[in-house]
């Protein structure tokens, strides 16, 4: 099927067809039982602003000078221009057709700024000073402006992803903007493509519909619209494609289609063209164009598109430094830039010359000028068609005051069904994972080998007590490491793709945190049974179930709280930090474990530091599981001596009952909640602290 459908797009025969054909957006599925009609619009290739105005015929290239250089090698002083071609896109108009149209939404905002706090005793910044503006409904939006002008910051508060220190006001449809119904008919796609990697695009594009449909729409209409919307966004073909190998584009594309499963009514992008080349630049804008055209508004920012992009934007939003240059459609601001005595130079690119007068590159008076001129973005001079914008108590009558959802929860299925769809999630990554299931089982099957011929019989023999005192400790430090690490080096990850759907209401943080919980539960009980299973047969433990099964339950305890110990490290720091300090901070719990210094000779002020750790109440667990239990006299078969041959012996050397399994499990157990509960209450404050 793929095949066919390339050739149709490609050509076919020269195994080269891409070569002038099929450049566009691959949509039309021709294989398919529903039939598609598709319409072709021509797209110029060109590069420059004069070029991008004459698309259909392009000017001939100029052939650059030659120059010769001295190994006689003749080459183009100037990087070699690309080939004009003309670009045939094909849309797929009834793919868009079937995705529900939207009553458009007319945004205002009004004295807007924004203000961060830059840390202790450091005071606090502006960022955006009390700008204006006004977005229509169905239109395409570019935020520009240089770097640091404020674009990202405009789209969070805009969005709603930023609410703290936002002052001002934004209405919608003429109304104070109620956050919560807003961000039900809002998305945000963020500038890194924030996608679970291990999942196809198929699987992801589900679970998409899933979290956000539920179980109220059947099987089939969601399938039905999981394909329209993959159709409509040339990605039909990739559906079986892992995300991990989708190209730039192919990326942001699919971030796109999973945030329309819910057909939203307001898009906001932030760079969405960062990263990619020209062509899929121009697909993704090509695209969100189409999306317009159903009443959907679509904002977006953007660094300094090329010409040809620019056109492709209705209108657009100038910022410098925190105020509003320019705020008008895309094809007035020529003139606008004529009407404040700062002509656009011939053959410039409008667009550039906006963000060098933006940057001040012609000095900072042209900046005040432009700022004065657009009235810092109340001015609506140069909307396309100013007289046909509406003011706020115009909107007000001609649309009704929209109802509020009686649900207090922002997701759209239940706590449940965010719990099963995330669970079946966890298990196909898990099921794919190399490092976190295939190398964490393996690396368990090969330390516990390497355990076991270094400890060789000495969980029997009396003279190696002490071999096997250490063999023990290795195996508390081994589960409680590589469970710790494992977690700091990946948790942090996860978060970022939580924050973007937990933000588009996918689901609740409750949801996300029960099934992380649950999807890990068979990883670290299989792995951690394999290590058990070899390492204690190899070392010759008492062969006792109940022995082993004390041995095991302190092994996954002591997993369990490595594991929450590395959630908590990772909701609280990056990747470096976390990396640094999760071992820092395992270094006092070893000296507190009674394993170098015993527990009778730490110092009394320093007694406290055995109550919280951990590896303290494992390293008990595990001599209650091998020498508590009344455990009678061992071996002595490898020397003359042994001297602790009576297991109670050693035990009041070590200073340890053997007795104390219960208790060590129910601290172990309290450990595993408080570090649980404790990374549970960092994460929601670090969500709520990024808005
Ligand atoms: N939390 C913060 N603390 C301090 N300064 C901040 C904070 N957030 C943003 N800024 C500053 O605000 C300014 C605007 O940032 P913003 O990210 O909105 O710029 P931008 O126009 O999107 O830039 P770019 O195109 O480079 O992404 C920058 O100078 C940035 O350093």
């Amino acid at each position: 099927m793929a095949t066919s459908r390339e050739q149709f797009l490609f050509g076919s025969g020269n195994g080269n067809g891409v070569a002038g054909l099929g450049l566009g957006i691959e949509i039309g599925e021709v294989t398919s039982s529903r039939v598609y009609n598709t319409t072709t619009v021509p797209v110029s290739n060109s590069g420059g602003w004069r070029n991008a105005q004459s698309s259909v015929t392009p000017p001939p290239i100029p052939t650059p000078p030659q120059v010769s250089y001295t190994n006689g090698n003749t080459a183009s002083k100037q990087p070699p221009l690309e080939p004009v071609v003309e670009e045939e896109v094909h849309y797929d108009t009834d793919a868009l057709n079937n995705l529900p149209a939207r009553e458009p939404v007319d945004m205002e905002f009004k004295e807007l700024s924004l203000t961060v706090k830059l840390g202790f005793n450091r005071g606090s910044k502006e960022i955006l000073h009390n700008v204006c503006g006004k977005f229509p409904g169905s239109q395409l939006i570019a935020i520009m402006g240089p770097s640091g002008a404020g674009k990202s910051t405009l789209l969070d508060a805009l969005s709603g992803f930023k609410t703290t220190g936002v002052d001002g006001s934004i209405l919608l449809n003429g109304r104070r903007r109620d956050l919560p119904s807003f961000r039900r008919m809002s998305c945000y796609i963020t500038q890194d493509d924030r996608l679970q990697p291990l999942l196809t695009v198929n699987e992801n594009m589900h679970i998409a519909a899933d979290l956000k449909l539920g179980q109220t729409v059947s099987y089939e209409e969601k399938e039905s619209r999981i394909e329209d919307i993959l159709l409509l966004l040339g990605l039909y073909n990739h559906d079986q494609t892992l995300t991990m190998r989708l190209s730039g584009g192919q990326k942001k594309r699919l971030s796109i289609a999973m945030e329309l499963i819910n057909n939203p009514t307001v898009m906001f992008l932030d760079e969405p063209t960062t990263g990619l080349d020209s062509s899929s630049c121009t697909k993704v804008l090509e695209l969100l164009k189409k999306l317009t055209s159903q009443g959907r508004t679509i904002i977006c920012t953007i660094h300094q598109p090329t010409a040809k992009l620019f056109q492709i934007f209705d209108q657009v939003y100038v910022l410098s430094a925190g105020n509003c240059v320019y705020q008008g459609s895309t094809q007035k601001l020529v003139p606008f830039l004529q009407s404040v005595d700062l002509p656009c130079p011939m053959y410039h690119n409008p667009a550039d010359y906006i963000i060098e007068l933006a940057c001040g590159e012609y000095g900072y008076d042209k900046v005040d000028t432009l700022k004065v001129a657009t009235e810092n973005g109340s001015c609506l001079t140069w909307f396309d068609n100013p007289s046909a914008v509406l003011r706020a108590e115009v909107l007000m009558r001609k649309y009704p005051i929209p109802k509020k959802s009686k649900s207090r929860s922002l997701e759209d299925t239940s706590y449940s069904n965010q719990c099963s769809v995330l669970l079946r999630r966890g298990f196909i990554k898990a099921k794919r994972d190399t490092t976190m299931t295939h190398l964490r089982i393996g690396v368990n099957i090969a330390v516990a080998a390497l355990f076991g011929a270094m400890y060789d019989h000495t969980g029997r023999e009396g003279s190696r007590v002490l071999d096997n005192y250490n063999l023990l400790f290795a195996i508390l430090m081994h589960h409680s490491m590589t469970t710790m690490m494992l977690t700091v080096l990946t948790f942090p990850m996860d978060i970022s793709i939580l924050i973007k759907e937990h933000f588009n209401r996918w689901y609740s943080l409750k949801a996300y945190y029960t099934a992380m919980t649950l999807v890990d539960l068979p990883i670290s009980t299989i792995s951690c049974f394999l290590f058990t299973v070899i390492v204690y047969l190899w070392s010759y433990q008492p062969m006792e179930w109940i022995r082993f099964f004390m041995f095991f339950a302190i092994s996954l305890l002591t997993v369990f709280v490595g594991h929450s110990f590395g959630l908590m490290i990772g909701a609280w720091f990056d990747v470096v930090n976390g990396t640094f300090l999760a071992p820092v901070l395992t270094i006092p719990m070893m000296m507190f474990a009674g394993f170098g210094v015993t527990l009778r000779d730490l110092p009394s002020y320093l007694r406290w530091g055995s109550h919280i750790s951990y590896l303290r109440y494992g390293l008990e667990g595990f001599i209650s599981a091998i020498y508590g239990l009344d455990r009678g006299t061992l071996a002595c078969e490898e020397a003359p001596y042994c001297h602790y041959r009576y297991p109670k012996k050693f035990l009041e050397e070590i200073t340890m009952r053997g007795d104390q399994f219960w208790n060590d499990v129910i601290a172990l157990v309290v450990m595993i909640l408080i570090f649980r509960f404790m990374s549970y209450v960092v994460l929601k404050a670090k969500i709520k602290s990024i808005r």
